[in-house]
């Protein structure tokens, strides 16, 4: 599969050496400053660049008619203009907050626990994401996602950053050094707090999502989510 690389930082430096290891090749790539390549020439692009740069990005690719695997996080406010673009371009495209494995899971099970924990009004639930320092975004999109599993089955009405206000759903942003990505979602009760946690070790499994990603979108036409991908 012939790929563009739309960003080419910590995850597209990561998705480069994994495609290359799986036998795909990389005909072009971008950054804020430069690009090298063939742009036309690619199968597929994949995007993961900055909430500046994300419509720019997509936008090139559906206009283009190339496929195209967003994972940028921060610029979601422009979500329905990409869709509506790819419908009148009848293009393909997937966006995901998180495209690893374990986190679409994770997301599932969350979704599950929601609807569990929702007749037990003693538990107060929260979202806590830590992420490096480089960041640009927060809370993460990750942590929206999950914030939005919740608030389909909760009485609380919309989410914050650092609230404590009773009817909104809390989420609390760290930065610390070389974190990857760790999401925990707490039940706080008077008497005990159930949590779980997802850990993400190194970028590999975004990188190897957003290649299996790419790998079953070049074929399609539509608008799809990992779930599609991943038959969850
Ligand atoms: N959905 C997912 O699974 C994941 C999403 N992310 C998100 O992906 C994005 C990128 O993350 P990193 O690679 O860690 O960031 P990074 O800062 O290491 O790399 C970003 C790259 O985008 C480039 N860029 C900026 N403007 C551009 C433009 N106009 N055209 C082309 N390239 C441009 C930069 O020059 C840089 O090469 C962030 O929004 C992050 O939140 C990160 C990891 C996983
Ligand atoms: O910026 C990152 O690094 C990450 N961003 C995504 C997000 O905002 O959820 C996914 C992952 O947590 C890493």
């Amino acid at each position: 599969m012939k790929i563009a690389l739309l960003g080419y930082g910590k995850m597209g430096k990561t998705i480069e050496k994994l495609a290359l290891e799986k036998g795909h090749s990389i005909v072009f790539k971008s950054t804020l400053e430069s690009s090298e390549g063939n742009f036309e020439a690619a199968e597929v692009a994949i995007e993961f660049s900055s909430p500046e740069a994300a419509v720019e990005n997509i936008s090139k690719a559906l206009q283009a008619g190339i496929p195209i695997v967003s994972g940028t996080t921060g610029w979601l406010d422009k979500y329905s203009e990409m869709v509506n673009l790819c419908e009148k371009r009848n293009g393909s495209f997937i966006y995901a907050s998180n495209f690893s494995v374990g986190v679409n899971l994770f997301f599932s099970i969350n979704e599950y626990a929601a609807k569990l924990m929702a007749p037990w009004k003693e538990y107060d639930v929260s979202v806590e994401e830590i992420h490096h320092l480089e960041k640009k975004d927060a809370p993460s999109g990750t942590a929206i996602t999950i914030a939005e599993g919740i608030l389909k089955h909760s009485d609380k009405k919309d989410w914050k950053l650092n609230t404590s206000e009773e009817n909104t759903l809390n989420i609390t942003a760290k930065r610390e050094e070389d974190i990857k990505g760790t999401h925990i979602v707490s039940y706080n009760s008077e008497v005990d707090t159930i949590s779980f946690t997802h850990q993400a070790y190194s970028r590999e499994g975004f990188a190897k999502g957003a290649i299996l990603a790419a790998e079953w979108l070049k074929d399609k036409k539509g608008i799809f989510t990992m779930k599609d991908v991943l038959s969850i």
